[in-house]
């Protein structure tokens, strides 16, 4: 195995200028597969897309006649070109090149139907469980730092001398510093872990993830897009569309993330909530004890539980390649309306370390946990305003217009929706106007990253919601965590409302999980934290053997008797 390392990489300081043209994949490949796997220009496919998108049977022929002479002198030759093949079509199965544009967002076409065989090929469960321990062939992969759009090195990798997962870790760890001693788990470039040999191909990007750190999706450049592989999608055929937007903060836009019945149930769902701390009403601020806040106009619910919030809380997780889902890593769907005129000032949505004496927020220390990533879901169009504003981007469309034009069209803007002249509103309506803002879109999701890759707060990610001018927003966030979540929010809340048993459940045996009927709270153990859920009486709760994201055999249950609590907490202990 033989190890090349770049200089230190370094996040692109600014995404427009920056590609990751530089890299040079080791001698004796041609550059023509780093080519593609480069960002695709959406308005001008790489010729390799043209050539498969517009001939397949023309590739196809071609492929099959090099393998067939291959195979006639070198018969194992021809079956690793055969394995490449199948590898590329693996990676390219994400590569979006021939999706419109942004500004074209209506006309999404259904993807080519080679495109959707391979999308299928990939959306199979477990990738890495059908394939080989083994390496196929000799090869080089491009090693990436976490989130990173350049690699930091390349590793070139035998069939004899990398036998094993933990040999390309260890080799990983020889490229990149905070994986030393092969520490790091390995991804691909759509969030899925690496666990068998045989998954990997020929320059093929992978991305370094350190013990207790999450994947993060790269950047590579403005308008890259990628199909996402394996995440359920809101029309079959429609894979997720997952595109930048920018690069610091990190921005994603994500089509066809939800449905438009989707959509509509999670607003029905939350109207019919009643609940005290679950129902719809004015939006609150802060961890201490929530205060409503004059900076925050908007009314929210959490639905916590409801098949549909679950759903799209399973896909959030999947799509950050979250794998499994931990229902103690996120807060409660939190579902927002938005009236004419209402906001939500720029802000961030990790909290401040000293929020709370009882919880260690500083995530990049061991332990520490805090929100790491928030998807946004537009659950209506807005006719006019509601967007949601990330002040430090850089805006998709760079308008010259002046500081007195952008100030004239925010009063202008601030007269139709009826906000105070002089007003916050007001003012935070300029910065809508002149950077990076997303347009609400029934469907849409938008991801972004409030934690840098090593856990530190990114405070670059400032956002907040533009004052709806036009027709009412409906939305809904999901904040994952970097870990188990303080108990703030939908959980204290929820110990208040009605009705409600505070369960807590504990094992004294490893290798075990807890299941809410088939949704997965979290892993038990003796070395494990306690798993707290808010429960009702009747509710069936299972211990299953920990088969990750399958459902292990049922090793005990247990059903909810409300009469057991003690102060409205019951605990159930596994003994094995
Ligand atoms: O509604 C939006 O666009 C943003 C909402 C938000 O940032 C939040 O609720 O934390
Ligand atoms: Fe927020």
């Amino acid at each position: 195995m033989t190890t090349r390392r770049k200089g230190k990489s370094s996040s692109m300081s600014s995404p427009r200028k920056t590609t990751n043209k530089g890299i040079i994949p080791d001698s004796g490949h041609s550059g023509e597969r780093e080519e593609n796997t480069r960002p695709t220009d959406n308005t001008a496919p790489s010729s390799f897309f043209k050539l498969w998108t517009s001939a397949p049977f023309v590739v196809i022929f071609a492929i099959m006649a090099i393998a067939f002479a291959l195979g006639l002198q070198h018969q194992s030759q021809g079956m690793d070109l055969a394995d490449n093949i199948i590898n590329l079509l693996q990676d390219y199965s994400g590569a979006v090149s021939d999706v419109p544009s942004l500004s074209n967002w209506d006309a999404a076409q259904m993807p080519h139907k080679a495109q959707r065989q391979k999308q299928r090929r990939r959306t199979s469960k477990e990738v890495n469980r059908r394939l080989a321990p083994t390496l196929s062939r000799n090869m080089t992969v491009l090693i990436h730092d976490n989130g990173e759009s350049t690699p930091a090195g390349s590793l070139y990798l035998e069939p004899k001398t990398t036998t094993s997962i933990e040999e390309l870790k260890s080799a990983v760890g020889l490229v990149i510093d905070a994986c030393h001693g092969g520490t790091c788990r390995v991804f691909d470039r759509y969030g899925y872990e690496i666990k068998a040999l045989g998954a990997l191909h020929d320059e093929q990007l992978l991305f370094a993830v350190p013990p207790s750190r999450h994947f993060v999706w790269p950047a590579f450049e403005i308008g890259h897009r990628v199909a996402v592989p394996g995440v359920t999608s809101s029309l079959p055929g429609h894979p997720i569309i997952l595109e930048t937007l920018s690069d610091s903060p990190r921005v994603f836009m994500l089509e066809n993330f939800l449905s438009a019945e989707d959509a509509d149930e999670v607003i029905e769902t939350t109207l019919g909530i009643t609940a005290a701390g679950f129902a719809l009403k004015r939006s609150t601020t802060g961890t201490q004890g929530a205060v409503v806040s004059s900076q925050r106009t908007s009314e929210n619910a959490f639905d916590t539980t409801s098949p549909v919030a679950m759903k799209l809380k399973r896909r959030v997780f999947d799509l950050l390649g979250m794998r499994p889902y931990v229902e103690t890593w996120a807060d409660g769907l939190q579902v927002l309306r938005y009236n004419a005129s209402k906001a939500y000032i720029p802000h961030m949505d990790y909290l401040e370390f000293d929020s709370n004496a009882d919880h260690n927020f500083d995530s990049a220390s061991p332990g520490g946990t805090n929100r790491f990533a928030t998807v946004l879901l537009y659950l209506t169009d807005v006719e006019e305003g509601g967007e949601t504003v990330f002040p430090l981007g850089e805006p998709l469309e760079k308008e010259m217009r002046t500081t007195q034009e952008v100030q004239a069209e925010a009063r202008a803007r601030g007269r139709a929706a009826d906000l105070k002249p002089g007003s916050w509103e007001e003012e935070m309506t300029e910065t809508c106007i002149s950077r990076l803002a997303v347009k609400p879109r029934k469907g849409r999701a938008v991801l972004f990253y409030s934690q840098h890759p090593d856990g530190r707060p990114d405070e670059r990610s400032l956002h907040g919601a533009c004052p709806v001018v036009k027709g009412v927003k409906w939305a809904a966030n999901l904040w994952v965590w970097n870990g188990p979540r303080f108990g703030h929010s939908a959980t204290s809340l929820a110990k208040e409302a009605e009705g409600k048993i505070q369960a807590v459940f504990s094992s004294a045996v490893e290798g075990v999980a807890l299941y809410w009927e088939t949704t997965r709270w979290g892993k038990m153990g003796p070395g494990e934290a306690e798993l707290k859920a808010m429960t009702y009486q009747g509710h069936k709760w299972n211990v299953r053997r920990d088969e990750g994201d399958e459902h292990g055999a049922v090793l005990a249950s247990w059903t909810i008797e409300a009469e057991k609590a003690e102060d409205g907490i019951i605990k159930y202990r596994y003994e094995g």
